[in-house]
């Protein structure tokens, strides 16, 4: 058997606000084509952990290497660069621009054409440019949204949003996708398509993804394995039946409602 190379490694790293550790010494490993979940009760940490790999907070202890390479102390758009590409718990689209362009605006990030060459117009301008249309086209056909590119993306029904806001981050070539609660807010068909959408784009672009998410259907129907934060500390990590059956796990969560 081929063993899997290693994308994402997190050594004891955690953040603290004054007195509070929202995250501490947390250790995690993605290989690459993972798809892993990352669970917790309200106020575990999990958005506070993406917002450490992402470079919107530094991490106040611990290392975060992507592909051998340490993050700690980079912006997020060199981040977004490096491979990493999220969503958020609450939709951040561009709302008065069309579809199309929400996606656009993510290539233009990456763009490899100069700026001398965009503010003249010369021709690299305009092929640049026209690949890119292209192949946010292309992205919008996969996600079912091509039929609405011309659309403001406020005017999306909410289903749509959420799908264009993962569009928007693939768009960014990343190697790491971080889902932040994608099917909050969804009706158990939206979230089954979106089930079938996140394995068919894990395949299609080879990558990892790291999904937080409430809907323990969803996090134990398509997840390979589960890490589980509790007052910002990991406390299990296993296959969906390992974590289902942990009795750390169901101590954490009882009070909650497991949907
Ligand atoms: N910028 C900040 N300043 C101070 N405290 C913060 C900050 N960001 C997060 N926290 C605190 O860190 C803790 C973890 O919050 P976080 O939002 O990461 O939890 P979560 O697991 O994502 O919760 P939920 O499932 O409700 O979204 C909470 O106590 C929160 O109040």
């Amino acid at each position: 058997m081929r063993t899997k190379t290693q994308l994402l490694k997190v050594e004891n790293a955690g953040i603290r606000f004054g007195g509070l550790k929202a995250v501490s010494g947390v250790n995690l490993e993605l290989l690459q084509g993972e798809l892993v979940g990352l669970i917790g009760p309200n106020g575990a940490g999990k958005t506070t952990f993406f917002n450490l790999l992402t470079g919107v907070y530094v991490p106040t202890e611990g290392t975060i290497s992507l592909a051998g390479e340490k993050l700690n102390g980079n912006k997020p758009y060199k981040i977004t660069k490096k491979g990493i590409s999220r969503t958020f718990q609450n939709i951040r689209l561009f709302g008065e621009l069309s579809v199309l362009d929400n996606v656009k605006v993510a290539y233009h990030s990456l763009a490899k054409h100069s700026i001398f060459s965009s503010i003249f117009r010369l021709p690299s301008h305009f092929s640049g440019e026209r690949e890119m249309e292209e192949r946010a086209i292309e992205f919008l056909k996969i996600f079912k949204l091509d039929n609405v590119q011309h659309e403001m993306a406020k005017n999306l029904p909410y289903g749509q949003q959420r799908r264009l806001e993962i569009a928007r981050a693939l768009a960014a070539n990343p190697k790491l996708l971080l889902l932040d609660e994608p099917a909050a807010g969804m009706n158990p068909q939206e979230t089954d398509e979106l089930m079938n959408l996140i394995a068919l784009i894990r395949e299609k672009f080879s990558l990892t993804i790291l999904l937080i998410e409430h809907d323990m259907n969803l996090v134990m129907g398509v997840c390979e394995r589960i890490y589980v934060l509790d007052h910002g500390q990991l406390i299990a990590d296993g296959t969906p039946e390992e974590i289902r059956n942990n009795p750390k796990v169901i101590e954490a969560y009882l009070g909650e409602e497991v949907s």
